[in-house]
């Protein structure tokens, strides 16, 4: 176990070492700006070991998909579904007025959604991406997720056919990411676009920015976990491991000031990822990723955490209210020991593309609102002009712009000729 020193020095040194693959993702982009579909074919194969020449999937095998999937399954997707669309519609924003001055928002016209399908299946990141983009009114919202051989799982089909998603592709990673920005001859130019993915999905939407919009950085998953001497150490050991399983880059944290909490964490740990099935990918992440930390008291703990930022914060302790207000980087926060954090992956109703990789420093998890765009209207009566425009004036003089001051002397009333 680590102190708050030793733990920081070993998180920047892992960081430095995690070097991304800046070069070959770059190169990635630029053949699918120069070559279109023909690269998207050839990366196809060589990184999912796919031969497509048709990348989108048919209209109607999307709309069969609902009939190919079990009715517990399906009753799942649209329950949950229910609860994301109930909180997005909540939470989305309205036009707001002063009375002479607006904020107006609208929809982005045409979305790009990743969904993930490199060591896992994600028909939930579709519910938590285009339910979000349906309630803002998204004119056209278009799925990219890797190609499969035996084709797109129908769970994915079915999420898409629920929230009323327009059009899938067969393509992942960069090189989809790529065609959302520029348009390929089948992949239609999109406005923005959202959701999560590993490494070389979030490094692309990283160097892509400004070409196209980007929701946030959503990379390998992340969790911290606050526990003390009461909570009970299966749930935090089944919470490490949930993480773990998406990815061997998946990083966990865990803090107590109980240094015997976390010997008893590290004795059971090792048996419980021998029980797991996705024990290859788990055995990576805790092994390179995982950071038990020893703090000296609750303070040291914030501290600790707004450091990480990380992407969720499960607190398990006897009172988890005392940390709200007082941690403040984090992607999502979950209270108490029953609201774990897989429940929010699924169907609490908030989405589960959250910031990692500290930016929850100053980005925050996907709503309603990242489909929207926003601007200003200002539209003054005579009365109300005269009365900001001498402070304008002033603010002009010291600008030294002489034409502002002038466009706005013009129109003071004692200057206007009749
Ligand atoms: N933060 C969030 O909101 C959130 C939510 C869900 C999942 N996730 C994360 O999403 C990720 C899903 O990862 P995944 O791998 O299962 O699926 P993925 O779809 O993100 O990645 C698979 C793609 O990666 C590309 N790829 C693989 N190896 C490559 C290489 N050597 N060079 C270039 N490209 C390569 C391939 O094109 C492949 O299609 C995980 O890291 C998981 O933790 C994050
Ligand atoms: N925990 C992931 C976000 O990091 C989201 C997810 C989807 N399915 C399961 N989990
Ligand atoms: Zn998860």
């Amino acid at each position: 176990m680590l102190s708050k020193t030793q733990f920081i020095k070993q998180f920047e040194q892992d960081r430095i070492a995690d070097e991304r693959n800046t070069e070959s993702v770059k190169n990635i982009i630029e053949d699918v700006k120069t070559n279109k579909d023909q690269a998207i074919f050839k990366y196809n194969k060589k990184f999912d070991n796919v031969d497509l020449e048709q990348i989108e999937v048919p209209q109607h095998e999307i709309k069969n998909s609902i009939n190919l999937i079990s009715h517990e399954l399906k009753s799942a997707l649209e329950t949950s579904h229910k609860y994301i669309k109930a909180f997005q519609q909540k939470i989305k924003h309205e036009n707001v007025t002063t009375g002479q001055t607006y904020q107006l928002y609208h929809p982005i016209e045409k979305v790009g959604i990743y969904v993930p399908g490199g060591k896992a299946s994600y028909p939930s990141t579709v519910l938590m991406t285009a339910t979000l983009a349906k309630v803002a009114n998204v004119k056209e919202i278009i799925v990219v997720t890797p190609p499969q051989k035996d084709g797109i799982d129908p769970a994915i089909l079915a999420a898409c056919h629920i929230t009323g998603v327009n059009r899938v592709f067969q393509v992942g990673g960069a090189q989809s990411i790529a065609a959302l920005a520029y348009g390929t001859e089948s992949i239609p130019k999109v406005d923005k676009i959202v959701g999560p993915g590993n490494q070389f999905v979030s490094l692309s939407k990283q160097l892509l920015y400004g070409v196209v919009g980007i929701d946030q950085i959503a990379g390998p998953s992340e969790i911290a976990l606050i526990a003390d001497e009461h909570s009970n150490v299966d749930y935090i050991i089944q919470d490490i491991l949930a993480q773990a399983e998406h990815d061997e880059q998946a990083r966990t944290f865990l803090l107590s000031t109980d240094q015997s909490f976390l010997s008893k964490v590290n004795q059971k740990l090792q048996q419980a990822i021998d029980l797991a099935p996705r024990k290859n990918i788990i055995e990576k992440s805790i092994k390179n990723f995982h950071y038990p930390i020893l703090t000296t008291d609750i303070n040291e703990t914030i501290e600790v955490v707004n450091y990480i930022a990380p992407e969720h914060l499960s607190i398990q302790t006897t009172e988890p209210d005392l940390y709200i207000g007082k941690i403040k980087y984090v992607g999502a926060m979950f209270l108490g020991q029953y609201s774990p954090e897989a429940i929010g992956d699924y169907a609490a109703g908030p989405s589960h593309v959250l910031p990692t990789d500290q930016t929850a420093r100053f980005s925050n998890g996907l709503t309603v609102n990242d489909f929207l765009t926003s601007h200003s209207v200002i539209h003054l009566d005579e009365h109300a002009y005269q009365e900001i425009a001498p402070s304008a004036i002033a603010l002009a003089e010291e600008e030294g712009l002489y034409q502002h001051k002038q466009s706005l002397e013009v129109r003071l009333t004692n200057n206007k000729e009749s």
